[in-house]
């Protein structure tokens, strides 16, 4: 294992915030949605100071949050849901997993809240809040089967890169909330931002939780990534960020681009990043170690078999 790993810390201090928006002008529609149905599926936060801040005592209990107390279910919390494309058309085919839409902006809650009510979702709640102070303190250690991250704000402008949510101390809230054998999936079509997300989870292999970069799927080697152009071979060198040339690990197994996850549908941004010629790039990671097992995985998958969940253990467990 890579030493020198520097301490981070969750504490809620200096604030970079990944978004430039909270507010919005809702539609009457989106009100009213709000109104009649914000109240069954929106989780209610305690602020810390500001709009969207968590307060640095409160705990998230998934259980309670879904209404089945004392039966664990798999979870799925995606960050920055948009719209809510992909997060809702996954519950609607997953009715025994659990879903999370962390979302900071008014407008798009307002449409996750109608649209779960219009189709009757029971498997879906709304997080009004920053996701990286969520992550940092409020959702339970070990608590997540998924985390998506799909076409965060890019943040194109290199002054501005440092308010990318991808980062190595957001990486340390997504280890720590993971469930052994969870996985991290993200995508984006800015080939910069890829890149930063690759080093990113490159990086935490080294946490002492242990998370590995997907090897169960085709990754490639960056000397061979003149054979996949449609991967984004050809900006490999230039991509990288300040690390020069990568070479990919000896093993040919860590770095680079994941397949499409299957449970990822075409959302509005992607279909932008589509029609404007960007390549898609999908990433994973997954927890490797299971220093839990016995306590805490064994239980999990009984307790999904008898639900008659179907997930796949690598995927979900
Ligand atoms: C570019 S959109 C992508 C939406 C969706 N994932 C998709 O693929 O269509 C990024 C979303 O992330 C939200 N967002 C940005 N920073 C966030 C944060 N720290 N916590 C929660 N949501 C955030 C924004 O409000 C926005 O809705």
């Amino acid at each position: 294992m890579p030493q020198n790993h520097p301490a981070r810390s969750h504490a809620i201090h200096s604030r970079v915030r990944s978004f430039s928006r909270a507010g919005g002008r809702l539609t009457d529609g989106q009100a009213r949605a709000l109104a009649e149905h914000g109240g069954r599926y929106i989780v209610s936060v305690p602020r810390a100071d500001a709009i969207r801040t968590v307060a640095g005592s409160f705990r998230l209990d998934p259980e309670a949050v879904f209404g089945h107390p004392g039966q664990l279910r798999p979870l799925v919390v995606e960050v920055g849901s948009g719209g809510g494309e992909a997060i809702l058309a996954h519950a609607a085919a997953n009715p025994g997993v659990d879903h999370l839409a962390v979302e900071v902006w008014e407008t798009a809650i307002a449409k996750i809240v109608r649209e779960t009510a219009k189709r009757g979702l029971h498997n879906v709640r709304v997080v009004p809040a920053d996701a990286a102070q969520l992550f940092a303190t409020a959702l339970p250690v070990a608590s997540v089967s998924e985390v998506w991250v799909f076409f965060p704000d890019p943040w194109r402008k290199p002054r501005h890169r440092k308010r990318r949510l991808v980062s190595a101390g957001f990486a340390d809230s997504v280890a720590r909330v993971l469930r052994p054998g969870g996985a991290w999936r993200l995508a984006t079509d800015w080939a910069d931002y890829a890149w930063q997300m690759r080093d990113v989870l490159e990086a935490v292999s080294a946490l002492p939780v242990g998370m590995e970069p997907d090897m169960t799927e085709p990754y490639f080697r960056y000397d061979d990534a003149g054979a996949r152009p449609e991967l984004g071979a050809d900006s490999a060198v230039e991509g990288s960020l300040g690390n020069g040339p990568d070479p990919g690990s000896p093993a040919g197994a860590r770095g680079g681009w994941s397949e499409r996850f299957t449970g990822r549908v075409m959302t509005r941004f992607e279909d932008k990043g589509v029609q404007a010629g960007r390549v898609i790039r999908d990433l994973c990671a997954v927890r490797t170690d299971m220093p839990w097992r016995p306590e805490l995985r064994e239980p999990l998958l009984q307790a999904l078999q008898r639900e008659g969940v179907e997930w796949n253990a690598r995927d979900g467990a």
